[in-house]
């Protein structure tokens, strides 16, 4: 088995994708300067001691890179994705392969995340399971972590990201930029490493999780862990397709309702039944089979624990733990910030954001992207989000004389 296998536990599903994933993409080895850029990279970063207590004696992370790195080193910009994200950030040409990826319209050749222009690296997080260390790993024993993969932070895959960063030997990040949990760990570099960040942008995200958000992940965690088949964790021996596809399902359905606006399901689904299903004779509403697909795909590419470890970072995602509360830390970022929330965000609320711009020293107004669908309007809302990060990375440039 390799390091973060989404798809362990779950190698029926393997027939069901409808696209190369990041796991079948070509695995090259570590990223040197002055190599192009294509497939995806490991960096074996040894031993990590955590947050909470313990150590991880082998830590691996994936990544991939697109662009060139000035001989100056001044044009390198992180790019952190959300839970269930992943390195694949674009398929642009020129990075070896074409399968697109969650931010193409964002990253890619004069876009708005310009690969001609800026060298891009993407890591897959620590905890996850497209080829970073997290619970589907082996562990020392050579069987999978599964219950025993210790609690980890989100200042502890900052750490990791640190230590990827020196291995690729860059002193400084142009840019930082992630949404969601992403903006959970562009924060914390902000704090962590701030000397080694020139600029931020913080998408639909918050310093520290709210009751609300701890909520609605609790009946999340409890879904995957009461299905049968999640074993305590220990599933990864189970059959083909026998792993906790049912509560990770459910765990989605729950998580995707919250990504978008209660408006949004309104316009799009009314009360229409799912075509000739009857709900007043058992059958669904439309958007209880929206739900249905979007739980059972999430289901065919993502592992059930590394969806519970991930979760818990962001529950206990605290930017001023230990550092004399959230406006006390926030103070502590040097970087240019850019903040942006979507207005009818109902998971990671506009106030949320407010209270980053007001707290980063050097953050201006927050931006809006105006969208109907919630959440997911980092995703979706690609031409708004492209102007706002344009814009920011075009003051950047001048910021670093580029
Ligand atoms: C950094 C990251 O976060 S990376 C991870 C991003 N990807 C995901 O999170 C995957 C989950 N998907 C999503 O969250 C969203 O689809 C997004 C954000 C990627 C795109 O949003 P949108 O373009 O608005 O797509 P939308 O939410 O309408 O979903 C479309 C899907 O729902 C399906 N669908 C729509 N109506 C119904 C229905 N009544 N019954 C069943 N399925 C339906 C569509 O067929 C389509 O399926 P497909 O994605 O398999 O092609
Ligand atoms: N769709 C996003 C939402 C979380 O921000 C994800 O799955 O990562």
């Amino acid at each position: 088995m390799s390091d973060g296998d989404c798809a362990a536990d779950a190698a029926a599903h393997r027939r069901v994708r409808s696209r190369v994933r990041p796991a079948d993409l070509p695995a090259t080895g570590a990223w040197r300067e002055g190599m192009p850029p294509g497939g995806r990279r490991f960096a074996d970063l040894g031993a990590l001691h955590l947050e909470a207590g313990g150590r991880l004696p082998h830590v691996r992370l994936a990544y991939e890179t697109w662009g060139t790195l000035s001989p100056a080193r001044d044009n390198a910009v992180l790019v952190l994705h959300a839970l269930t994200g992943d390195a694949h950030v674009t398929g642009a040409p020129g990075a070896g392969h074409l399968t697109p990826g969650w931010w193409s319209s964002i990253v890619g050749p004069g876009l708005a995340i310009d690969t001609d222009r800026w060298f891009v690296v993407a890591p897959n997080v620590l905890g996850g399971c497209q080829g970073s260390t997290g619970p589907s790993s082996p562990a020392p024993d050579g069987t999978p972590w599964g219950s025993r993969f210790p609690t980890i932070t989100v200042r502890d895959q900052v750490a990791a990201e640190i230590e990827l960063m020196d291995q690729l030997g860059l002193d400084r990040w142009a840019h930082v930029i992630g949404a969601s949990m992403g903006g959970h760990r562009v924060l914390e570099w902000g704090v962590t490493a701030a000397e080694r960040v020139h600029s931020l942008t913080v998408i639909a995200s918050a310093a520290q999780t709210s009751a609300d958000q701890i909520a609605w992940a609790h009946p999340q965690l409890a879904a995957i862990r009461l299905d049968p088949a999640f074993r305590g964790g220990d599933y990864y021996g189970a059959a083909p397709g026998q792993g906790p596809h049912t509560g990770l399902a459910l765990a989605r359905q729950i998580a995707h309702t919250t990504y978008r606006s209660a408006d949004e399901l309104e316009t799009r689904f009314g009360r229409l039944p799912q075509h000739a299903e009857d709900p007043m004779l058992g059958g669904r509403f439309a958007v209880q089979s929206y739900l249905d697909h979007h739980g059972a795909k999430l289901a065919t590419r993502f592992d059930a624990n590394s969806y519970l470890v991930l979760t818990q970072t962001m529950l206990t995602h605290d930017l001023g733990r230990d550092r004399g509360g959230v406006e006390a830390a926030l103070s502590q970022i040097t970087a240019d910030v850019l903040v942006i929330a979507v207005d009818t965000d109902r998971l990671f609320l506009p106030e949320q954001s407010e209270r980053i711009a007001a707290g980063a020293p050097n953050a201006g107004p927050v931006r809006y992207v105006r969208s109907r669908h919630g959440h997911d309007g980092f995703l979706v809302e690609h031409e708004q989000v492209s102007r706002h990060v344009a814009g920011f990375l075009a003051h950047v440039a001048r910021r670093l004389d580029r």
